[in-house]
């Protein structure tokens, strides 16, 4: 790194709304859902069901849900999003031995990129590792990410030198992370329990279309099974969080679950590697639709794996994704 140059780090997430309310939930829901990304329909065909249809009838549904989940800080995926952000800038600082500018900022809503990105050249910042915190690579997340960043830099004079991480889903550490973590559940209720790994889905289309977040998530699940030493019977692979009337990824968490009983699987253990912090997809869709489906189908215990969050697994495992991604900076 010559004289001039210094760099940073910009952790992002998807959005959350700021309140748990209708009106925020609309604003929210708003920017994600007009995303192209997301949602790759005709815009003059999607705007009219989205506007007229989606943002009159989910915002109130969903703001229920969030007042479900919210914390005393704010929204789970805003609040532990930065404590894991403190603590990575606080164990980077200890192993370089100096300050390194980490920022938070979030693809729709607050922190906005902006606001994270001029965080950054107020610090000096020339150079920038934009991590997108999601283990698989999608178009629909970890590109958007991208996107955004691009937009916000769009009129920008002093444009910065950008490493961007593409995805971390056979990344060693965070393997082991997961493995502990189900050690760890498995040591708390003192029985080991047939693991379903379950991942946010995606419209089948986009994978055939040339998205790779199904093969990097089957990535995940097989190396996951290989450290933890299960057989083929002792874990399963399905997709939570269908919207919308088109096929997603397969096979579904919910059908797939329902079934489980009637085959003998009644005590199970739940982990979602696609989400790196722990949110209302997590905190109420599995724990409790996906829970309470399966106890109502003869399921007997069902208990949810929290994600790596701000664990030191987690921060282990950012440490050495910034290693890797900054030497090209730091060396030579
Ligand atoms: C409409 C299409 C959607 C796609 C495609 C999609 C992909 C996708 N999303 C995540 C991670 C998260 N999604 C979250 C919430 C959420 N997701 C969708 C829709 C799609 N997601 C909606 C409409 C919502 C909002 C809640 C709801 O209305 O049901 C969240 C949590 C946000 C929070 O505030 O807690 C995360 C995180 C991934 C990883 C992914 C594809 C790989
Ligand atoms: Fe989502
Ligand atoms: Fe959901």
């Amino acid at each position: 790194m010559n004289n001039t140059s210094k760099y940073g780090v910009l952790m992002m997430n998807l959005g959350t709304p700021d309140a748990p309310q209708t009106s925020d939930v609309r604003r929210y829901l708003r920017e994600f859902l007009s995303d192209g990304r997301v949602v790759d329909l005709n815009p003059l065909l999607w705007k009219p069901i989205l506007n007229l249809v989606i943002l009159t009838i989910r915002p109130p549904k969903v703001a229920k849900v969030y007042q479900q989940v919210w914390m005393d800080e704010g929204s789970p995926l805003l609040v532990l999003s930065q404590r894991l952000k403190n603590s990575v800038k606080k164990a980077l600082a200890e192993k370089v031995g100096h300050d390194v500018p980490v920022e938070l900022a979030m693809t729709y809503g607050n922190p906005s990129v902006e606001k994270a990105a001029n965080a950054l050249r107020e610090q000096g910042v020339t150079n920038i590792l934009v991590m997108p915190m999601y283990p698989q690579f999608s178009a629909t997340t970890t590109a958007a990410a991208y996107d955004r960043l691009m937009a916000s830099l769009k009129r920008c004079p002093h444009w910065p030198a950008l490493q961007l991480l593409h995805d971390y889903a056979d990344h060693p550490l965070y393997i082991q992370g997961l493995a502990n973590a189900v050690r760890k559940q498995w040591e708390t209720q003192g029985e080991k329990r047939h693991l379903v790994l379950s991942y946010h889905g995606i419209p089948k289309r986009y994978v055939t279309n040339g998205d790779p977040y199904s093969r990097r998530c089957h990535t995940t699940s097989k190396l996951l099974a290989e450290a933890l030493e299960l057989n083929e019977d002792e874990w399963t692979h399905v997709y939570q969080s269908r919207f919308g009337r088109e096929e997603w990824l397969k096979p579904y968490a919910d059908q797939t679950l329902k079934t489980f009983p009637s085959k003998g699987i009644k005590r199970i253990n739940v982990i979602s590697p696609a989400f790196s912090i722990d949110c209302i997809e997590t905190l109420e869709e599995i724990t409790f639709e996906l829970g309470d489906e399966f106890k109502h189908s003869g399921g007997e215990a069902f208990d949810y794996i929290p994600a790596l969050n701000d664990s030191d697994d987690q921060v282990a495992l950012y440490l050495d994704l910034i290693e890797q991604n900054t030497k090209q900076w730091t060396q030579g």
